[in-house]
């Protein structure tokens, strides 16, 4: 769907990437870590084509989706006004471009409503709607860099079912993230940007160990995130740390006690 080869980006003589090879295909979820100025950001804007490479190829041209590290909301306009001017430009009737706007800023909580004007809006309400433009066109590749940051608990966990949502509708999806464990536990692959290059991250994952006791049986290591299960009187689990709490609640809920949590388990 796109591919980036050999993709060399410089600013002045300084070179951020250094030879970025990258294919993204439909239905996949890419994510890329990496540090402060490692060149995430430099990266997502040249896959999402709004930034030129200084050497290398790039392919594919698909309907794409950005949404920028920092979305810029100084208008008077409102937010549904704006996106809805958005939508007519790629190519939406204005009727649908609006009732898709609605419906998304109604999914992701819009604090004040639709017609709140966009320089009035927090951080994370900016970023709802910098999320929404990029899902308006329906787009078949969605370039997302640190769309988590700034939003609270639940529109968090909102995004992340949009991004599975789109994923399994075919389309592709390339985020960064700061969080190791979960861009592994998102990511259907996993990068880390280092030294202007792409390390391809294998399915590692941070695991670390719970000992319950008593409660009703259940078939642990059938749960996903269960690595290991041993049973030796209490029940000892390894597990995946991204699935840790939703497995002790699990456990409370079926009335164990949790008698240890042990987050340095390790690495599989
Ligand atoms: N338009 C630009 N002109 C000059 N230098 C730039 C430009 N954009 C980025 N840089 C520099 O390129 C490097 C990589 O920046 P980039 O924003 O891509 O990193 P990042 O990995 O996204 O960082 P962060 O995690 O802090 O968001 C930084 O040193 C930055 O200062």
């Amino acid at each position: 769907m796109r591919e980036l080869v050999g993709v060399v980006k410089e600013y002045g003589s300084r070179p951020v990437l250094r030879g970025v090879d990258l294919a993204v295909a439909a239905g996949e979820v890419v994510g890329v870590l990496g540090t402060n100025g490692s060149g995430k950001s430099t990266l997502l804007r040249i896959l999402a084509g709004i930034s030129r490479p200084s050497s290398g190829t790039t392919s594919g041209r698909p309907r794409t989706g950005y949404v920028p590290d920092r979305f810029p909301a100084r208008q008077r306009m409102s937010a549904l006004a704006y996106l809805c001017h958005l939508g007519r430009i790629s190519g939406l009737p204005a009727a649908e471009a609006r009732r898709r706007a609605g419906a998304w800023l109604e999914r992701f909580a819009l604090a004040g409503g639709p017609d709140t004007p966009l320089r009035d809006l927090s951080k994370g309400n900016a970023q709802k709607v910098g999320l929404v433009q990029a899902l308006l066109p329906e787009p078949d590749l969605l370039v997302l860099d640190e769309p988590w940051s700034g939003l609270d608990a639940a529109t968090r966990a909102v995004l992340t079912e949009v991004v599975g949502e789109a994923a399994a509708a075919g389309t592709a999806v390339v985020f960064t993230d700061h969080r190791p464990d979960f861009v592994q536990s998102t990511a259907t692959r996993s990068h880390r940007l280092v030294d202007g290059r792409l390390q391809l991250l294998d399915a590692e994952v941070s695991t670390c160990r719970i000992l319950l006791r008593g409660g009703e049986d259940a078939d642990w290591a059938g749960r996903p995130g269960v690595v290991a299960a041993r049973r030796d009187g209490d029940v000892e689990l390894e597990v995946a740390v991204a699935e840790r709490e939703s497995l002790l609640l699990e456990a409370i809920r079926r009335g164990c006690a949790v008698i240890a949590v042990d987050s340095r388990a390790g690495r599989r």
